[in-house]
């Protein structure tokens, strides 16, 4: 059980607050949060062990916890006065910085400044109460701060038409976008990105991807292709590997014998010097790596990505397939980040509905595939479920005959979240 205590003066807040906690355990995304209210003039959430405090609109107040600037006077700061601001201090989180044409949210990253924008500045209660709910859900402040932007776009315009979210907000129309370089409206914003903008990648053929097996050697690739596989992935962690190079040029060679989808994880040099099918990269490598050199050579290209925010930034490279991790817990890699689970697995791919191919990941095995399937992902990534097999041709056979899709794939689109029992 988690619990958030609200001061005095945000009592009006619960009123929003409530349905929105009542919403996140009608989906079961998260513990459950019991709400109080005290007199001292702070926000305290606790999660397990764990505990935020925040505080809102004193920016110069000597205080630990986050400080939360959401009330604009005009003259409004600069969108890159705050971003400086962020950069420097941590504990800053600027809420709906009013622009010409909408409004920025801006938060600390790792001594960077993130931000997501929108042609819309939505209701401020909604926005502070889903900002408080999201936090003491567990989701990442990242996530919370894109949440919170949404759903007060989703509640103002419910107001406005009668036709708006008041719930848990879900499609695509109501998020904001992130601030990246290729953001049209970055360079007007005078938002400095490190990314640089990039033309969409090839796509990938969505019928090859259902089952996505990720291993650690080209040995393990020519099985599985043998095997029938048609998309798979060579992971190789130690980068001193000295077969590394050769087992780069005997997995393309491999993939092109047997037509099928063979990507690269992480070495994108290698994979661009030998014509790979495709690579995966993680959310720290788009600042990185060279993905204008990666899409001119035609190569295809998955992101990985853990929430909320990660999925609208990798929209923003448009890339050929969007992976969402990690669903269960796993032992195959230390995870930063807390599982998933199916119901915010069905989110995620309800907000990216069928833009971009979706691969779920991390703890997914035979018994558990079903559910993942359910969801409505493109394809489903294992390691361990075919690694540790006793007899890896009979799992890839088992997996082959649950991934398939019925004859309509509009019956994806039907209230997935409403089939899902709980994990
Ligand atoms: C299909 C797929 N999804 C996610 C990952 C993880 O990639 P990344 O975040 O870069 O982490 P490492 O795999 O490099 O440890 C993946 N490899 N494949
Ligand atoms: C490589 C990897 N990436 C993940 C992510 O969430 O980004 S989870 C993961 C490991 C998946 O292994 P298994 O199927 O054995 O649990
Ligand atoms: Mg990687």
């Amino acid at each position: 059980m988690s619990s958030l205590c609200l001061p005095d003066h945000l009592t009006p807040l619960l009123m929003h607050v409530e349905p929105l906690l009542a919403n996140a355990d009608q989906y079961q995304l998260g513990n459950t949060v019991s709400v109080s209210v005290s007199e001292s003039g702070v926000v305290d959430i606790k999660i397990e062990e764990r505990q935020l405090s925040l505080i809102f609109n004193q920016a110069e107040a000597d205080f630990s916890g986050f400080k939360i600037l959401d009330q604009w006077y005009a003259p409004y700061p600069s969108v890159r006065e705050m971003q400086v601001k962020v950069e420097q201090d941590s504990r800053v989180i600027v809420c709906g910085l009013p622009t010409e044409k909408g409004c920025v949210d801006i938060w600390h990253h790792n001594g960077e400044a993130r931000a997501v924008y929108c042609h819309h500045a939505g209701a401020g209660e909604p926005q502070r109460a889903m900002l408080l709910c999201a936090l003491a859900l567990d989701y990442p402040l990242e996530d919370a701060v894109t949440l919170a932007r949404a759903h007060a776009r989703g509640y103002q315009s419910s107001h406005q038409d009668g036709h708006g979210e008041v719930s848990w907000p879900v499609s695509r129309e109501l998020f904001p976008r992130p601030l990246t370089a290729n953001h049209p409206e970055v360079d007007v914003l005078g938002w400095q990105s490190k990314e640089v903008a990039v033309e969409p990648f090839c796509a990938t053929d969505a019928q090859q991807l259902a089952l996505y097996p990720v291993v650690d050697t080209a040995e393990w690739v020519d099985r599985l292709l043998e095997l029938g596989v048609k998309t798979t992935q060579l992971r190789i962690k130690n980068s001193q590997d000295p077969q590394l190079e050769t087992q780069v040029q005997q997995i393309i060679a491999a993939g092109n014998q047997y037509q099928a989808q063979v990507f690269v994880n992480d070495y994108w040099q290698l994979a661009i010097k030998h014509q790979a099918y495709g690579v995966h990269l993680g959310q720290e490598d788009l600042e990185t790596a060279d993905l204008v050199a990666i899409q001119q050579a035609g190569l295809r290209i998955g992101l990985s990505t853990h929430g909320y925010y990660e999925i609208l930034r990798a929209v923003e490279f448009s890339p050929s397939y969007i992976a969402l991790g990690h669903i269960f817990p796993t032992t195959t890699k230390e995870m930063p980040s807390k599982p998933q689970g199916l119901n915010r697995l069905a989110l995620y791919q309800k907000l990216i509905g069928d833009t971009f191919p979706t691969v779920a990941i991390g703890g997914i095995d035979l018994p558990r595939a079903e559910k993942v399937w359910r969801t409505g992902v493109s394809s489903v990534a294992v390691v361990r479920a075919i690694t540790e097999a006793s007899d890896p041709a009979m799992a890839v056979d088992a997996f082959n005959q649950l991934l398939v899709r019925p004859e309509f794939p509009d019956a994806i689109n039907e209230k997935i979240t409403d089939r899902i029992d709980a994990d």
